[in-house]
């Protein structure tokens, strides 16, 4: 181990000057640097004559000297390094080495002359004059615009942004971030920030309002001013938006979340007049809408309101009634052709769908869904002489678009009714950055029958974006589950579509997926109406319980996941699912241990260590966003086949290559926190996806998680065989938890007066009463449920065999 230079002096910081070598590897995302320093002077008792610095630099020039401040690294493999916190630029201070400089190689178009006339008229201290104000060499006889020009963009480059980022720092802006904040505003950034430095809150990723306030507090910006309240507020109505889902809040709650925001960033009591005046100011600008006392950020009232007049452009096509005789005619032709027969309420649905210009179609697993979408597309294409053949459309694009929420969904869409289908995002042609946005993509989907799945994972500015860009006669069916989990994003658009009653929809409640003693589904649809059967604890073909607590949870997953490779599966038929990340059950700990099951460390793969993940070739990992540009989606599941270490890379970056299904992406070390280990995933991210085999814990320790439609939503990911882990009575809390429905004003706005739609929808009064009645059922059974315990006998039983259930499946 090298012996580190240390400082003579305790409190005073480290400093090297010296002239730069090298540069190994720079970064040009984030300015940081890997330089070789020839070593002129220091204040340490590094003896060597060059030495290694890394920081975030801004224009390095190999050849040029510079300051640098910080402190000494032993680096396990390079050993001692200097790690700089500043650095600057030794200027040049005599008349005759400033004219050297500015008639150096790196001002084009300048001569020996020229530099003298401009130290002539602005002295030696002409380049700090310059950057600070480039209208100085007006001064300076004789300079031709282009020479102007040339000065003014060197100098700036490289004095400009070091200005700027030792502002930065004096305001409190660690180096990382002021280079983010530089990097979008360039040399407007000092501007910006005098003039609203809570400006960087919306406008830059990683800063909230607390390193804003840090900002505007170095500024003297007061506690009580304006704009600092009004940032208060926004960021209230944003946190409460974003977390709870709802598109709207009400006013005590909004005013004592900013006055906790303010306060708690600083000490400084916030009047509630304060905030009472601000709020006003903040609706006169529009920057939030007020509504019978309830607050909308402006983004989600205007995407609330886009919603209903989309809608209302949509709906106001007409499309032929089909004749009951017709309609006979070919169904019972097409019932011939699929070798089914459609239940009443599936050919309901399917003339409904025809009839009407947006129809909503909804169901549990099983009740026939995709069956039915397939009659549509088949009446649809008969009734309007289109083929179904994609390749018969050379010139046009096929006048079918199918697209779901998530790459997986659009993939099963894919596979269910062998027709080209893609993301939403893709369809929209949105890229990941324009997601927030409530931008005009100003043109119109082209095609005549648009068909999205998994509508309950759609939120409202996602809605807003797809409706807007739908023509008017393009026909939209909208398909989805009702009871799943909401969408991540603010809003619950598909259930206020369907509670509106606006929107002709049909609800299937038959299950029609049988022929075998399958349970899963089974399961699903009794959760659904807040049941739990009887046999919940009980072995099953395709089903089985493990009784566990918070402590053994894992080691009982650990030895389920063991016998199952045993048998020869992979970590792709298995999927954990979890409703937390932390905790002794969590998600962390359970990836953390299932990789060293699945992947483990063998000596032979190559590995790397991110924060605290380990990243290993043949590991299971999950997007966690959407990324049109290299065609990968939020919740989409690949393999790491690639680890190039930073030496090695072109970009001098560590770079990870993850294949999604034959599309390799690579992911530079800075983009990591795109992806995270899949061996187990959150419920709310498997949304959309489906699994052969699912091993579900449910512990009481996972609290508020425990509820209906996040136990709903994992069963029903379970295509053929699902391990229920935990205790019964975290199930019973589940099925007896209240749904929080979200705050949102989309349904409402969809039954205003202004915007009437001409209802088509009608509940059948049997679908009705059926519900009444089983609510009543529901509450009798659960009682007996919460008094139902578990012998020692039914443990034994239990631990036997844990791959029961998984025998009919074949890896
Ligand atoms: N009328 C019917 N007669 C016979 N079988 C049917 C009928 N309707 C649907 N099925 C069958 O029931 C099963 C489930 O149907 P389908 O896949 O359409 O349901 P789904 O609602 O889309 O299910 P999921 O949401 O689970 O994908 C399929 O095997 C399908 O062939």
């Amino acid at each position: 181990m090298e012996e580190m230079p240390f400082d003579l002096t305790e409190n005073e910081e480290l400093y090297i000057t010296g002239e730069v070598l090298a540069i190994y590897f720079s970064n040009p995302s984030n300015y940081y640097k890997v330089i070789l320093v020839e070593v002129e002077e220091t204040n340490s008792n590094y003896l060597e004559n060059n030495i290694v610095i890394t920081g975030n630099f801004g224009r390095i020039q190999e050849g040029s000297a510079y300051e640098f401040g910080g402190t000494f690294t032993n680096h396990p493999k390079y050993g001692v390094q200097f790690k700089a916190e500043r650095y600057a630029t030794s200027q040049p201070s005599t008349a005759e080495a400033v004219v050297n400089y500015l008639s150096s190689d790196s001002f084009k178009g300048i001569g020996t002359k020229t530099a003298e006339k401009i130290v002539d008229a602005l002295g030696t201290d002409c380049i700090d004059a310059i950057v600070e104000d480039t209208n100085a060499l007006d001064q300076v006889p004789g300079l031709s615009q282009k020479q102007k020009n040339t000065l003014e963009d060197v100098l700036t480059t490289e004095y400009g942004m070091q200005k700027v980022i030792l502002t930065l720092n004096k305001l409190g802006v660690d180096n990382a971030l002021a280079f983010r904040i530089y990097g979008k505003y360039e040399e407007t950034t000092l501007e910006v920030i005098q003039e609203n430095p809570y400006q960087l809150i919306q406008e830059v990723n990683g800063i909230g309002f607390n390193r804003a306030d840090t900002i505007a507090d170095h500024l003297d910006v007061q506690p009580d001013a304006d704009e600092r309240i009004q940032a208060g507020i926004l960021y209230a109505l944003y946190t409460i938006s974003n977390d709870s889902g709802d598109t709207y809040v009400m006013k005590q709650y909004l005013s004592n979340r900013a006055t906790q925001i303010l306060e708690r960033s600083r000490p400084f009591i916030i009047d509630e007049e304060f905030i009472e005046r601000n709020l006003e100011k903040l609706i006169e600008e529009s920057m939030i809408y007020e509504d019978e006392g309830r607050y909308f950020l402006s983004s989600l009232y205007h995407a609330e309101w886009g919603i209903v007049s989309s809608l209302e452009r949509i709906n106001d096509a007409d499309f032929e009634k089909v004749s009951e005789e017709q309609f006979e005619e070919n169904i019972s032709d097409l019932e011939y052709e699929l070798g089914i027969d459609y239940g009443q309420s599936q050919k309901e649905a399917i003339k409904q769908a025809l009839e009407s210009p947006v129809f909503i179609l909804t169901g549990g697993p099983g009740t026939g869904k995709t069956t039915v979408l397939e009659g549509i597309v088949h009446l649809y294409a008969e009734m309007n002489d289109l083929s179904l053949d994609p390749h018969a459309y050379k010139d046009t694009g096929f006048p079918i678009l199918l697209a779901a929420p998530t790459g997986r969904a659009a993939k099963r869409m894919k596979e269910s009714t062998g027709l080209p289908s893609s993301t939403i995002h893709r369809l929209l042609g949105l890229t990941a950055d324009d997601e927030d946005l409530l931008m005009d993509l100003g043109h119109f989907l082209e095609g005549e029958l648009l068909i999205i799945d998994e509508m309950s994972m759609v939120d409202t500015f996602l809605a807003n974006q797809l409706f807007r860009s739908i023509p008017h006669g393009m026909k939209v069916i909208l398909v989805g589950d009702q009871d799943q989990l909401p969408s991540v994003g603010p809003g619950q658009v598909f259930r206020d579509l369907i509670d509106s009653g606006q929107i002709p929809q049909k609800e299937l409640v038959e299950i029609y997926r049988q022929g075998d003693d399958s349970s899963i589904i089974p399961l699903s649809h009794e959760i659904k109406h807040n049941r739990l059967p009887k046999d919940l604890m009980k072995k099953r073909v395709d089903r089985n319980f493990f009784p566990a607590n918070s402590r053994n949870a894992v080691a009982v997953i650990e030895k389920i996941v063991e016998k199952a490779i045993e048998k020869g599966f992979t970590a792709n038929d298995i999927q954990i699912l979890a409703p937390i990340y932390r905790g002794p059950a969590g998600i962390n700990v359970l990836n953390e241990r299932l990789q060293e099951i699945f992947n483990p460390n063998d000596g032979t793969r190559k590995e790397v260590k991110y924060i605290d993940t380990v990243y290993r070739i043949g590991d299971k990992v999950l997007q966690l966003q959407n990324d049109s540009e290299n065609n990968v989606f939020n919740g989409d599941i690949g393999e790491i086949v690639g680890i190039t270490n930073a030496k090695k890379s072109e970009l001098k970056t560590d770079e990870l290559i993850v294949d999604f299904e034959g599309n390799e992406v690579t992911y530079l070390r800075s983009n990591w926190n795109k992806i995270t280990l899949a061996y187990c995933c959150s419920i709310h991210k498997a949304q959309g996806s489906e699994y052969d085999i699912v091993i579900l814990p449910m512990l009481q320790s996972y609290g508020r998680m425990l509820k209906k439609d996040i136990l709903y939503t994992a069963i029903t990911r379970a295509s053929k065989s699902l391990s229920l882990i935990g205790e019964p009575e975290a199930f019973v809390r589940s099925i007896q938890s209240t749904q929080n429905l979200r705050n949102t004003a989309l349904k409402e706005r969809l039954q205003s007066d202004k915007y009437k739609f001409e209802s088509l929808a009608k509940k059948t009064t049997e679908e009705k009463a059926m519900k009444n009645d089983d609510e009543s059922v529901a509450k009798t059974e659960m009682e007996e449920l919460k008094t139902y315990t578990l012998t020692p006998e039914m443990i034994k039983n239990f631990a036997v065999d844990p791959m029961v259930g998984m025998e009919n499946i074949k890896p």
